[in-house]
């Protein structure tokens, strides 16, 4: 059983734009996948339908045993965590601590179970000592730790998340990527940065215009020029494939 199997999954918004069209995906336990692709490519359609955000309009999405549907959708949102790139869209309470109990809370985890909870989730993402810090006196890069630390909290199978590495400091982006390694059973990058999927990801899947046109080991993908290009993907300048793979290796 895979940890994720999207089938012939379509997508039209109302106003009659498609935006999904026949994508298969399937995830193994424990996989760490990087989802590419250009601007209006699909991929926050896609990451919505995961958590049954949006209601699919053909095919399926199952999570593990559960295929979603309105009455696997609770569990289905406990098995899914999505860490969105803006922190507004997650960090709502008023202390770090507060956000991160709020979906185990609404889950009925209550008392010491609870505080177990949240301490573990905060000192698995480094932010034992800010948790009584109100979430919108911490760097971009803390609050993106705190979220995920939210996410943690509600012990999912499958980690989504979406542009985990914009705007964060290159000290930032190592330590959440060391996290992210450490701590999601299962991941799902949605990403523009090509390096930092290189670096979590061993599989990447390019979408683009709705489909699923590429799904290879991501130094494959990464090392094809044409493929990048043909789907407006792009190395940061100056950027060696090669370099970067050796770092990983060593
Ligand atoms: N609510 C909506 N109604 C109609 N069309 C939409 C809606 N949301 C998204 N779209 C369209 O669906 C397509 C896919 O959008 P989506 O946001 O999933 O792409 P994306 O790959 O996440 O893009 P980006 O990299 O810019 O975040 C785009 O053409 C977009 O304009």
């Amino acid at each position: 059983m895979k940890a994720l199997d999207v089938a012939g999954l379509g997508h039209v918004y109302p106003d009659g734009h498609r935006a999904l069209d026949g994508v298969e995906l399937a995830v193994d336990a424990g996989e760490r996948v990087a989802v590419l692709g250009p601007n209006g490519a699909g991929k926050t359609t896609l990451m919505l339908h995961l958590a049954g955000l949006l209601e699919a309009t053909e095919g399926a999405v199952s999570v593990g045993d559960l295929r979603i549907e309105k009455r696997t959708l609770a569990e289905v949102r406990r098995r899914v965590g999505i860490v969105f790139q803006s922190p507004d869209d997650q960090l709502f309470m008023p202390t770090v601590a507060d956000d991160v109990g709020f979906g185990p809370a609404n889950l009925g985890v209550k008392g010491e179970a609870l505080r177990e909870r949240v301490a573990a989730a905060l000192a698995d993402v480094g932010l034992s000592d800010l948790a009584h810090r109100p979430p919108h006196h911490l760097s971009v890069g803390q609050q993106r730790r705190a979220a995920l630390a939210g996410v943690l909290a509600m012990r999912p199978d499958i980690v989504v998340c979406d542009e985990p590495s914009a705007n964060l400091d290159p000290a930032a982006r190592r330590d959440l990527a060391g996290i992210l390694q450490r701590t999601a059973p299962t991941l799902l990058l949605v990403t523009h940065d090509l390096p930092y999927a290189l670096q979590l990801c061993e599989r990447a899947v390019i979408l683009d215009a709705g489909k699923v046109v590429a799904d290879a080991p991501t130094a494959e993908i990464l090392a094809d020029a044409a493929l990048l290009a043909r789907h407006r993907l792009e190395l940061p300048f100056g950027f060696s494939l090669e370099a970067a793979r050796s770092s990983l290796r060593h």
